[in-house]
């Protein structure tokens, strides 16, 4: 449209005649809204939202189907219900009163706020739909889906035209596609009935005042937005005035002359006589009951007059006639008047023209006035469109519910086409947090972690715990088209780790992550993160492994896919809660990958590699290093994340595959090479074809010195990720992991509870007892499966300042005396804790071995009280090894000085329940 013919009166007549508008009829002019429009139309995005409004709209009147609504108050709520699937969302000026006005005064819904109070949600909102949208857009979503129009309350239209107007104008350019304007005095909601005052509304006239000035606004801005038309007489009480003829039939009058008027007993107790005594009815109807041979000229002469006009007609035909509204008025000068579903239809009628939906507002459902109300309509206005809201007012003991189900569609086959719910977005909000609150105030972390986030993260659409992750695709997408810039990438890496161990992710999130999974977690949780580790691992193995048939990439397919499929047969069982899309997609990389990386693609050992036109596998730093054994390779998980990205699919004449090696020296790649073995052997529990390490590959301390290459960060997260993993340990115990946190490496991986219990991994023990008295402990446990005489010292100081500690058992020192306790009963269960520590935590490092895998996976799936034992060890001693060692933390715990803090109780936690 160009600036001339939008402000030309034939573009604004040709509009009014598209098939959105043609059913609206204005009492004004073209050329008058043309002269009120701004020289050029103000961009709008609600528009296209309000075209969608409109075809659900119609959809549904087609199909004799209803389009139900929740109210909502926050972005998270709003993209959980479009996950849902629900096609409209409602802004609701009661949820608003009562939590959110520009003023910052919450309170009851007497629609008091500022007009720009629903505005400003509607934004917030909408604009987090246009996020969301966008977002999707970029993950290979449905952009769509997000995009529900918002209906918003415009209330009375906060004022007179003018206000209305601005209000109509901010709700537009909020976003909003639809709105509701209604005939209330403005600024009062409902009242008490005991004052015999409940709602008031204004005369008809204003409603189709302030309906036509939403109109023209609209027209003048050139919107589409869909404008319901409310009115609350139905439960009206009072009346503003008595100007309308309208209003005639349903303002009441005294028919009794009494010395004083109504408003003068409104704060005495007579007020109810005065009520009784006055014999309120309105005017027509004590006419005819006084008067009925004159009632026939009566009407006659009347019609079309409002109250007053027909009163002089009645004194006129009868001077003794006796009917004062007057008499009646409350003190704030408001006539008594009778709300009922008659009124509500003459009211919407009046407004049928320029309003999209009719709607007469009711507390809780009743089906005969909703029924007359849509025959009636439907008489003038065959298949006008019409609204419904249920607030409530149904039993609690389920005596009507079958009667509840069948509402929908019962007002869906009396043509309503928007049927809303104005409390549930307040109500099942507080359920929520209710209940979160009531297991996080319970169970701290693990509260939060049981409650929240594993079941967000489980999803698969609920995963809002890590909307920062996608959503962070807009700002790479921006990085990149500016050029350059800092992913966001690395810090949602960062911020992955936090929670790690904890949830499951979603596919979407990591396909672009070079993030690593935590042991724990491998099977039932993240398969696809696990992968990226894997992957980088075998890329190692791979280049190491001269033998096709002994090639752990075939082997490590092979057992993906046997961990997937017995998932997916559990997932159907519903008893996991992984999902088939993650597993899928991991083994559609699995093999993808799997196509490129072949032995025969390991180059001569040592033998830098060079970018080659025959090979799939290029290298863009072609240094090749060597492991322990000499052959070996690894490469950075950013280049194994190349391999994965779906949005850059892989061209394999263009040599596409890129592989980066991880390390520049041989020093590096003996580092890397060990790391690849040690983790592949954690995750798969495959002995790896090439071991630099002990015979089982247990993860004896790997001594990594981090390369201070480029990748550096990368191993960083590496050695998060391993950290990460430890938290398991106290996971088990049921303490409270607060802080999980290494200087040096994973020899120095130090698990503090922040209040008495210590877990440490081999090393620097020394960092373990400060971070301790760092966080105020008192006591510490500490636990070490290499066992030194030098750990010994550090933790002997530890003791020696009166911590009593467990240690697992030393091979070569047999005078592990280091405890402030010596009680045998106390020896005895440190003995028991060495004992499960050594075995039961290092076999849970081996948790994957493959028969452990098997045997969790069922008993995972048949009882969720699994114990971290690995393949092949005693299960029996390690259970009671387990069981002894809570108790003698138990014991610890039970202690004078920690008897304040409070714990879950340990022996009910269990494996099963933290991974599964
Ligand atoms: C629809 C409504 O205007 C709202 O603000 O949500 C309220 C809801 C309610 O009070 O239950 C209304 O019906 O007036």
């Amino acid at each position: 449209m160009t600036i001339d013919s939008w402000r030309s009166p034939e573009a604004i007549k040709a509009w009014w005649v598209s098939p959105s508008q043609s059913a609206l009829r204005r009492p004004y002019t073209a050329e008058e809204v043309a002269a009120l429009r701004d020289v050029f139309p103000e961009a709008s995005h609600s528009n296209e939202l309000a075209l969608k409004l409109r075809g659900i709209f119609e959809k549904h009147r087609q199909n004799k189907t209803i389009n139900i609504a929740m109210s909502v108050l926050d972005a998270v709520s709003l993209q959980m219900m479009a996950e849902e699937g629900f096609e409209t969302a409602y802004v609701s000026g009661a949820l608003i009163s009562m939590t959110d006005t520009p003023t910052n005064d919450p309170g009851t819904d007497l629609a008091d706020y500022p007009y720009d109070a629903i505005p400003k949600k509607v934004k917030n909102l909408f604009r987090s739909q246009l996020l969301q949208s966008r977002v999707a857009g970029l993950s290979g979503g449905d952009p769509n889906k997000s995009l529900m129009p918002i209906i918003a309350d415009a209330d009375s239209g906060h004022g007179f035209n003018t206000a209305t107007m601005k209000l109509v104008k901010l709700m537009v350019q909020s976003g909003a596609s639809g709105f509701h304007i209604d005939d209330l005095l403005s600024g009062t909601k409902r009242f008490d009935r005991k004052d015999g005052i409940y709602y008031v509304v204004v005369p008809v006239s204003e409603l189709v005042r302030r309906l036509t000035a939403a109109r023209l606004q609209l027209d003048i801005m050139g919107s589409e937005a869909v404008i319901i038309a409310r009115s609350d007489v139905e439960m009206g009480s009072h009346v503003t005035s008595t100007v309308d003829p309208r209003d005639r039939p349903y303002v009441l009058g005294a028919t009794v002359a009494l010395p004083r008027d109504y408003s003068s007993m409104a704060t005495s107790p007579e007020k109810e006589k005065w009520l009784a005594e006055s014999k309120l009815a309105s005017l027509d109807d004590a006419f005819k009951a006084a008067q009925p041979k004159l009632f026939e000229e009566f009407t006659t002469k009347t019609q079309d007059l409002n109250v007053s006009e027909a009163l002089r007609v009645a004194n006129n035909l009868a001077p003794e006639f006796y009917w004062s509204t007057d008499a009646a008025r409350t003190i704030h000068g408001w006539y008594p008047y009778r709300g009922c579903v008659e009124a509500a239809i003459d009211r919407v009628l009046a407004c049928a023209d320029v309003a999209d939906v009719l709607w007469s507002c009711v507390r809780g459902y009743d089906g005969k006035p909703a029924e007359q109300f849509s025959t009636a309509i439907h008489k003038v206005h065959p298949g006008k469109w019409l609204a419904y809201n249920v607030t409530g007012g149904f039993p609690a003991d389920g005596s009507m519910d079958e009667e509840i189900k069948a509402i929908p569609q019962k007002l869906a086959s009396l043509g309503y086409v928007w049927q809303f719910l104005p409390m549930s977005g307040i109500t099942s909000l507080g359920l929520g947090v209710k209940r979160a609150a009531r297991e996080i105030k319970a169970n701290g972390l693990f509260g939060y972690i049981d409650t929240c986030s594993r079941p967000a993260a489980a999803g698969p659409d609920t995963s809002v715990e890590w909307w920062w992750k996608p959503m962070g695709k807009l700002t790479d997408a921006a990085a990149e088209a500016i050029g350059d810039g800092l992913s966001f990438e690395r810090v949602g890496g960062k911020l992955f780790w936090r929670d790690q161990g904890f949830s499951v992710d979603d596919h979407s999130m990591l396909d672009d992550s070079d993030v690593l999974p935590v042991p724990q977690a491998i099977v039932t949780s993240r398969p696809h993160c696990c992968l990226y580790i894997t992957l980088w691992a075998f890329t190692y193995l791979t280049a190491a492994s001269d033998n096709e048939d002994s090639n752990p990439l075939t082997r490590i397919v092979n057992q993906f896919q046997a961990i997937f499929s017995r998932l997916n047969a559990e997932r159907q069982m519903g008893s996991s809660k992984a999902k088939p899309r993650a597993s899928n997609h991991a083994m559609a990389d699995l093999e993808r990958v799997s196509r490129h990386l072949r032995p025969s693609d390991a180059g001569p050992a040592t033998t830098p590699r060079q970018p080659s036109s025959e090979s799939p596998v290029t290298f863009d730093r072609p240094q090749a290093f060597t492991t322990g054994n000499g052959r070996g390779r690894a490469f950075s998980g950013k280049t194994v994340r190349s391999v994965f990205r779906e949005d850059l699919p892989l061209d394999e004449s263009k040599g596409d595959l890129q592989l980066t090696p991880i390390a520049q020296t041989r020093e590096e790649g003996e580092n890397a090479g060990t790391w690849a073995e040690a983790l592949t052997s954690l995750f798969l529990g495959s002995k790896p074809a090439t071991s630099t390490t002990s015979s089982d590959c247990q993860l004896e301390p790997p001594s990594i010195r981090y390369p201070e290459s480029q990748d550096h960060d990368w191993w960083r997260r590496v050695k998060e990720a391993y950290d990460g993993g430890l938290k398991l340990l106290p996971a088990l115990l049921g303490t409270n992991t607060q802080e999980s946190s290494s200087n040096k490496g994973i020899e120095n991986a130090i698990i503090a509870d922040n209040s008495s219990t210590i877990f440490s991994s081999d090393g620097d023990l020394s960092a373990a007892t400060s971070r301790t008295r760092a966080l105020g402990s008192d006591h510490s446990l500490a636990a070490s499966s290499a066992y030194s005489s030098e750990l010994t010292e550090s933790w002997s100081n530890v003791a020696d300042q009166g911590t009593p500690l467990i240690t697992p058992p030393s091979e070569d020192d047999t005078s592990d005396d280091s405890s402030s306790e010596d009680s045998s009963e106390f020896l005895e269960a440190k003995e028991a804790a060495r004992a499960w520590w050594s075995k039961g935590f290092n076999g849970n490092r081996r948790l994957l071995a493959p028969s452990a895998r098997e045997k969790r996976l069922s008993d995972i799936s048949e009882d969720s009280r699994v114990t971290p034992i690995s393949s092949g060890e005693d299960d029996a001693t390690l259970e009671k090894a387990r069981v002894v060692t809570f108790q003698s933390l138990e014991s610890l715990q039970s202690q004078p000085s920690l008897q304040e803090v409070k714990r879950p109780n340990l022996s009910s936690i269990s494996l099963g329940e933290i991974v599964a």
